[in-house]
């Protein structure tokens, strides 16, 4: 340990000069801050614990992942054992909350304990604070440190990054060992990365473990991950994704990885890509699913190789619906598919008509990966979900800085994501007028030309249009341009509604096996007798929600009419789903001495029959809940309230609402 008066000497030195080793000018910044900005005395060492009721807020931030965090700790102790490390978590306020110490406690550095506050302003210049004052790895080193006392031991941190790419908290390694080579201790700081990086991984898939996550192996050793949707659209990227592929908030929940791949698309890594995510969705029932991709991809700045995995099994992976499985064994299904088959990817473009939830995406989908299509993208796109401002730029792309708001690095649009592949243009009926004319002219030319950009690009993609409205009433009504109508309808099918259909028990156990993921489960005599008969004003949709909730009620495997809870006949057009139905009504109890309401679906049903007024008023208040509950998340609203994203986005629209 250095002398008190030499070490204040050496630090004055290097800030009043400026010099200081040329690799350690972070080291002189740090001083610097700690004598003029924090007016520290490096002699008087003022450091702070918290108590335990201060140390539960601090801990709050780490929720329940701190077992994650500290069994990271203890795999990195087993690594460096014998230096006398202790390991530390410390959160983004700089407090330690979690810590392992080696098992010889001979070179503990006393003042590393569980709700010591080592932020740089208070402890000066030393690894969690000087980490987290510059985001970076720190190493200090004996004297680095600002304070006297502190010169005698070494730590080593690395901050690691939350899904949001905010920093989470720092890894830190310190020990008072006085026989330290500093070269070991070099050793030990990148094993403190290792860590930081290890972790910053497994709380990314940890909050994503719904979704798909993309690993990109850059040389780099942080982790670039993406998470993805099943409509490839990237819904998380960590620290090092962000910044090495440019991706802004604004990117996050709206750009497919198509358009970050856009630029090194035609690469043969990239086609190897397409072809893993193939095999991903194909993969069955109850596997754990993890695809790796060898060959080397030439992403910016490194030589790469690719991976992607979903790391829980895959009953919560939505499995694509075959073609069979739509056609079923229903006439009308079998004919409409077999003259799809033979349309699809011949330059006709398709319209699907059909009621709600009657499985025009599901068809569609299907239709992309049963074809030569399958190894370029499907994108979709709901012109009901996006604003009617925002629908020319994120379907036709803009140019970076093409108007106020927009990213700098622009958005290829998502037409151009779907060169070579798919796409499934949902709710078509709402695409304002004037976007109308400009479909039309791609329709006709194949050619886009995003905002801005003066550039125009011929794409080669198959667009499937659907609604669930009635497109003629809308022409007649001047509402839906009659030129577009016929340019779209190359192939009109009509998707029958499921009262429709003949094959109602093929369908029932077409789902149940799909959704039942604890063994087989059967329908008695009664209950399928009440299933024919009910007459599904949600089609597929409702049908699965009824039978996954029977399923989960079932006991001994077998569904019985007990188990369906099944609605009465609604009073609305649009059925909403038994779970908004029964939202609906909790709302509407908790205020029916203003507004008497009958709901269907529930025993709550009170009054005379209800206004529709009153049941949008409710239906309005259960959406507006969901969304307190999951704020943005609109998978989790749709999921909350029983509902598609694509009806969520709709009734968004409708009560003039927004996802927060
Ligand atoms: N043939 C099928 N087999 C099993 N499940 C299906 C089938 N068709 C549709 N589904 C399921 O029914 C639900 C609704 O399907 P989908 O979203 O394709 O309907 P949609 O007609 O596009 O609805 P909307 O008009 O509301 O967007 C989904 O959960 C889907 O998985």
């Amino acid at each position: 340990m250095l002398d008190t008066d030499d070490h204040f000497r050496l630090i004055e030195k290097a800030v009043l000069s400026g010099s200081d080793r040329s690799d350690a000018s972070w080291r002189t910044e740090s001083w610097a801050r700690c004598l003029q900005d924090y007016k520290l005395d490096p002699s008087r060492p003022t450091l702070i614990d918290l108590s335990s009721k201060e140390m539960r807020t601090e801990r709050e931030f780490f929720d329940n992942d701190i077992a994650l965090a500290t069994g990271e700790l203890e795999t990195t102790l087993t690594m460096i054992e014998g230096g006398g490390y202790s390991a530390h978590i410390a959160n983004r306020n700089g407090v330690i909350i979690s810590e392992r110490r080696s098992r010889d406690s001979t070179f503990y550095c006393g003042s590393d304990r569980i709700g010591a506050v080592w932020t740089e302003e208070v402890g000066g210049t030393n690894g969690i604070g000087t980490a987290l004052k510059n985001l970076a790895p720190t190493a200090v080193y004996l004297t680095d440190h600002f304070y006297a006392d502190l010169t005698g031991q070494a730590c080593a941190a690395a901050p690691f990054f939350g899904p949001d790419g905010n920093v989470l908290g720092v890894i830190n390694l310190s020990t008072r060992n006085p026989g330290l080579p500093q070269l070991a201790h070099r050793v030990v700081f990148g094993i403190a990365q290792i860590t930081a990086d290890r972790l910053e991984t497994s709380y990314f898939r940890n909050f994503y473990r719904k979704f798909y996550t993309m690993t990109i192996n850059v040389e780099q050793r942080s982790p670039t991950i993406f998470a993805i949707d099943s409509d490839f659209r990237i819904v998380g990227a960590t620290k090092n994704a962000r910044n090495l592929f440019k991706i802004d908030d604004s990117a996050i929940g709206s750009r497919s990885i198509w358009g970050v791949f856009e630029k090194i698309r035609g690469n043969p890594t990239i086609d190897y890509l397409c072809e893993a995510l193939r095999e991903l969705r194909q993969l069955g029932s109850s596997k754990l699913v993890d695809v790796s991709l060898k060959r080397p991809i030439s992403a910016p700045q490194a030589q790469t190789s690719v991976s992607i995995s979903k790391s829980i099994k895959a009953k919560s992976v939505r499995k694509i619906t075959t073609l069979a499985e739509c056609a079923g064994d229903d006439p009308s299904m079998k004919r409409n598919i077999d003259i799809l088959k033979r349309v699809f990817g011949c330059g006709l473009h398709v319209l699907l008509l059909g009621e709600t939830g009657v499985g025009k995406d599901t068809l569609t989908r299907a239709l992309h990966y049963e074809s030569v299509r399958a190894v370029g993208p499907f994108v979709a796109f709901n012109c009901s979900a996006v604003p009617d401002t925002l629908i020319d730029s994120e379907l036709f792309g803009y140019s970076g800085g093409a108007f106020t708001g927009a990213s700098k690095e622009g958005n290829a649009g998502r037409i151009v994501e779907a060169d070579k592949g798919t796409l499934f243009l949902d709710e078509i009926g709402d695409m304002p007028l004037q976007l109308q004319t400009r479909l039309l002219r791609f329709l006709e030319t194949q050619e886009v030309m995003p905002l801005g950009s003066g550039k125009v690009r011929t794409v080669d993609v198959q667009v499937v249009a659907a609604t669930h409205q009635n497109l003629h009433e809308k022409v007649a009504a001047g509402t839906f341009r009659q030129d577009l109508f016929y340019r779209l309808a190359g192939t009109i099918v009509n998707l029958p509604a499921l009262r429709e259909r003949t094959d109602l028990i093929t369908i029932i156990h077409n789902l149940l096996e799909q959704i039942s993921d604890e063994g087989p489960v059967a329908v008695d005599e009664k209950a399928m007798s009440h299933l024919l008969a009910h007459p599904w004003p949600g089609n597929i949709r409702e049908l699965r929600n009824v039978l996954t909730r029977a399923a989960r009620l079932a006991e001994g495997g077998i569904i019985r009419s007990d188990d369906l809870m099944l609605a009465p006949v609604p009073l609305q057009t649009e059925a909403p789903s038994p779970k908004l139905a029964q939202k609906v009504a909790s709302e509407a109890s908790a205020s029916s001495a203003r507004l008497p309401i009958r709901v269907h679906g529930d025993a709550t049903e009170r009054g005379p029959v209800s206004s529709k007024t009153a049941a949008s008023h409710a239906e309005r208040e259960a959406i507006l809940s969901a969304i307190d509950s999951h704020g943005s998340d609109a998978v989790a609203c749709a999921d909350a309230l029983g509902i598609s994203r694509a009806t969520l986005y709709r009734k968004l629209k409708q009560y003039n609402l927004s996802l927060r």
